[in-house]
């Protein structure tokens, strides 16, 4: 069953039509990832989710509700249950790290004390972050900047958690701890994730089904591990190559489980 349903979306910045007609599909556990060349919209897309860019016209269904045809209030509370980290960390620089991830939980009201307390931790936890609680964000690498921002995205407990190029900033080591991350996220939590990604290993290793954002519509979706179906795109030629090398580190049945 679809968890995120994009129905016809259409987005224009002044005269440019950025995203012209866009339909996909989100099944409930996927981690599914968003392509495109520079500029496609893939930011633009995963913005539209929690519709901090409201689109023109479509549907945006997330659990069952149009987040398009709710009220104000209605749509803060549906935002509760979506997650997000972007290609900056937006970290608060002045809070330690147990503070931002405590952030929006003390910002809604969330948790008396203690549970707020265990639930942080255990964000932390599961992000391997436990020992830095105390840290200010200036004292993290990027990768572990990435994973305090996943902490906090998941603290309010989401169902839908989405990443914004979330290896962009990041060297082939920092890359490989964050895709990790965000797999045990998936596993543990079945938070169902949507991510952008420019990087095309980093989107095979990871992803069980990819879309391709060309000219304004999804070009084509597949899942990177079924490398027998012909490609459309040139795109999802060189994401079906990297699927294959990604075959050979990650072993897919294990991954993609
Ligand atoms: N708030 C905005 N106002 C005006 N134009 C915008 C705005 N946001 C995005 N755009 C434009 O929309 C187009 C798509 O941008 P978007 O960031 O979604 O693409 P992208 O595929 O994520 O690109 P990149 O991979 O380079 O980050 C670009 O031409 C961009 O300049």
């Amino acid at each position: 069953m679809s968890i995120i349903r994009l129905d016809r979306v259409r987005k224009s910045f002044g005269a440019d039509p950025v995203l012209r007609d866009v339909s996909l599909h989100v099944a409930r556990g996927d981690i599914f990832g968003i392509a495109g060349r520079s500029g496609a919209g893939k930011s633009t897309l995963l913005r539209t989710i929690n519709l901090l860019e409201r689109p023109d016209s479509g549907a945006v269904v997330v659990a069952g509700r149009d987040l398009t045809r709710l009220s104000k209030r209605d749509l803060r509370a549906a935002r509760q249950n979506i997650g997000m980290t972007f290609q900056h960390d937006n970290l608060l620089q002045n809070l330690t790290v147990f503070d931002n991830v405590a952030f929006p939980l003390r910002l809604h009201g969330m948790l008396n004390p203690p549970r707020l307390r265990r639930r942080v931790q255990a964000c932390l936890e599961l992000v391997g972050l436990a020992a830095r609680a105390d840290e200010y964000p200036a004292r993290l690498s990027g990768s572990q900047k990435q994973r305090a921002a996943i902490a906090r995205a998941i603290a309010s407990q989401p169902e839908v958690l989405l990443c914004d190029e979330p290896t962009s900033a990041l060297d082939a080591e920092a890359t490989r701890a964050l895709l990790a991350t965000l797999r045990t996220v998936s596993a543990d939590l079945g938070v169902t994730i949507v991510i952008v990604s420019h990087e095309l290993p980093a989107l095979a290793a990871l992803c069980n089904r990819v879309a391709v954002i060309e000219h304004g519509v999804v070009a084509e979706t597949f899942a990177p591990t079924d490398t027998t179906a012909p490609r459309i795109t040139p795109l999802g030629r060189e994401l079906a190559f990297h699927a294959t090398e990604a075959g050979a580190l990650f072993h897919p049945g294990v991954l993609h489980a």
